[in-house]
């Protein structure tokens, strides 16, 4: 595709170690969300070579500290922004503890064909060989790209695009930390360029039916991890609070401990919608194997990592309450 004007680009700020200062240039204790979104520009002059740029800070956090509240915050302004005739792109820049969860919910939310991506660090602004400059220079690029509309929310890190749907962070500490475990990556920039092989088949953005232009908060959902000889105590507690759904972090193929199970089934029957997902880092949970989702009116979650299917019930919720219609969205999305 041929473009023959400059991009105009917004970055939206929200924190994290891209903005983080410490004491030490090579590594030990230090703050993230500290600089100020002037000072993460001025760091990339080349910013200005790739299209024109104008920045915002949305919130200063940790994404540890990353809500729902700030999610809706987000999703509203960023499709505010899209909706202006002249910007042609975001980059968010973002912590990346919880930058995969934000992607997918952004993935969902934004209705919008023009490019999205978030970008993050893994070392601090002061640190030797800080990653997030050139990050932010790869995700602008990203942004700026034709080639890149219609590609729904992004991740770029270590020179790598990843779509929000199949990315995962897999380290705690090394550059390399996002990687996309089942279908691999979007694409990759290298030399002021990205190039693409391939698309997102699944349901997102311009498609997706999710609107929270509306909302003030979303439906509560939470995860329950499972391990050898785990308690029902979590799912117990979920239950008591009231909260609409929960994703069970299941062994391998989506299992369940029978302690768990049966509370699972208890607070399934009462109407809370469950999830089966698994805490192995990839593959699916397939909708049949060990157990029963259709007896026990569970969904399967397939591809989505527990933190990722928690995103997509919440916002199932938002429309249905009926185990079929959410494991449709699960297949859909
Ligand atoms: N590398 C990082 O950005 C980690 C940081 N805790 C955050 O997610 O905000």
């Amino acid at each position: 595709m041929q473009k023959t004007e400059r991009s105009r680009i917004a970055i939206l700020t929200t924190g994290g170690t891209i903005a983080g200062e410490g004491q030490s240039q090579t590594g030990g204790a230090y703050t993230s969300a500290k600089l100020g979104v002037q000072q993460l520009l001025e760091a990339v002059p080349e910013l200005h070579d790739v299209a024109d740029i104008t920045g915002e800070e949305v919130v200063s956090i940790g994404s540890q500290d990353m809500s729902d509240e700030v999610w809706l915050t987000l999703a509203k302004r960023i499709n505010a922004v899209l909706a202006q005739d002249d910007i042609d792109g975001i980059v968010i820049t973002h912590g990346t503890d919880t930058m995969e969860e934000t992607a997918w919910f952004l993935h969902l939310t934004v209705h919008s064909n023009k490019p999205v991506v978030l970008t993050g660090a893994m070392r601090p602004a002061t640190a030797r060989s800080a990653d997030g400059p050139l990050n932010l220079y790869n995700a602008a690029v990203t942004a700026a790209s034709p080639e890149a509309v219609d590609r729904g929310v992004m991740v770029v890190m270590n020179d790598t695009v990843f779509g929000a749907r199949d990315v995962t962070k897999m380290h705690t500490s090394g550059v390399d930390t996002f990687q996309a475990p089942n279908f691999g990556p979007l694409g990759y920039v290298h030399d002021g360029i990205v190039t693409f092989q391939r698309r997102p088949e699944m349901h997102h953005t311009m498609t997706s039916e999710f609107d929270v232009s509306g909302l003030d908060k979303l439906p509560q959902v939470g995860i329950v991890f499972g391990y050898s000889n785990c308690s029902p105590l979590p799912v117990n507690a979920y239950v008591g609070a009231g909260y609409q759904g929960i994703v069970h972090a299941g062994l391998g193929n989506g299992n369940i401990h029978c302690d768990v199970l049966d509370a699972l089934v208890n607070a399934s029957r009462d109407g809370v919608r469950v999830v089966r997902s698994s805490r192995a880092n990839s593959g699916s949970t397939t909708m049949a194997g060990e157990v029963d989702d259709e007896q026990y009116g569970f969904i399967a979650s397939l591809h989505l990592n527990p933190q990722k299917a928690r995103v997509l019930l919440q916002l199932a919720l938002t429309k249905t309450t009926d185990r079929d219609a959410i494991q449709n969205y699960f297949l859909t999305y």
